[in-house]
């Protein structure tokens, strides 16, 4: 079992990690299949600057429902400290970014993040963004709106 997909998993500090825990493109694509349903919510992304992250992105139904998810998500982050970048796109479009900065990479601490966002936080997505991402559905606030 991936280290994440354990209910008790927490993220270790980052200040203690270094090189020999950033993932290669290969393992983090295996950690990145292994997250909790919908693992297709969230994709890898490479920097100009070579650095893999994990990105996910949505549009909520409207702008504070936007900055309300921002917020769920800040908290767990302070949790584990762990802090994803969290953009405000357009004014309901979000997208949320995890890597580890101590390492300029993917760790598991990513994916532990990853994983709780996907557990924890649910969503009162734009109706026609759910039509549009049906893998959405499962953390989505208002279930019946994607009928
Ligand atoms: C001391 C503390 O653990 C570190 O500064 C943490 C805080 N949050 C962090 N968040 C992320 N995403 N990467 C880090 O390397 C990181 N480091």
């Amino acid at each position: 079992m991936s280290l994440h997909a354990s209910s008790s998993s927490k993220c270790v500090p980052c200040s203690g990690l270094d090189e020999s825990a950033k993932l290669s493109a290969e393992e983090a694509q295996v950690e990145l299949s292994s997250l909790p349903h919908p693992s297709s919510l969230w994709s890898l992304k490479e920097s100009q600057e070579g650095i893999l992250s994990l990105s996910r992105k949505f549009t909520a139904r409207n702008f504070k429902v936007a900055l309300d998810a921002i917020n769920e998500i800040g908290a767990i982050a302070e949790k584990e400290n762990h802090h994803p970048d969290l953009h405000l796109t357009n004014y309901r479009d979000v997208e949320v970014v995890i890597y580890t900065h101590k390492v300029n990479g993917l760790t598991q601490n990513d994916f532990v993040l990853a994983a709780k966002i996907n557990r924890k936080v649910t969503i009162d997505y734009s109706p026609k963004w759910l039509r549009e991402n049906p893998d959405a559905v499962s953390t989505s606030r208002k279930k019946e709106e994607s009928e």
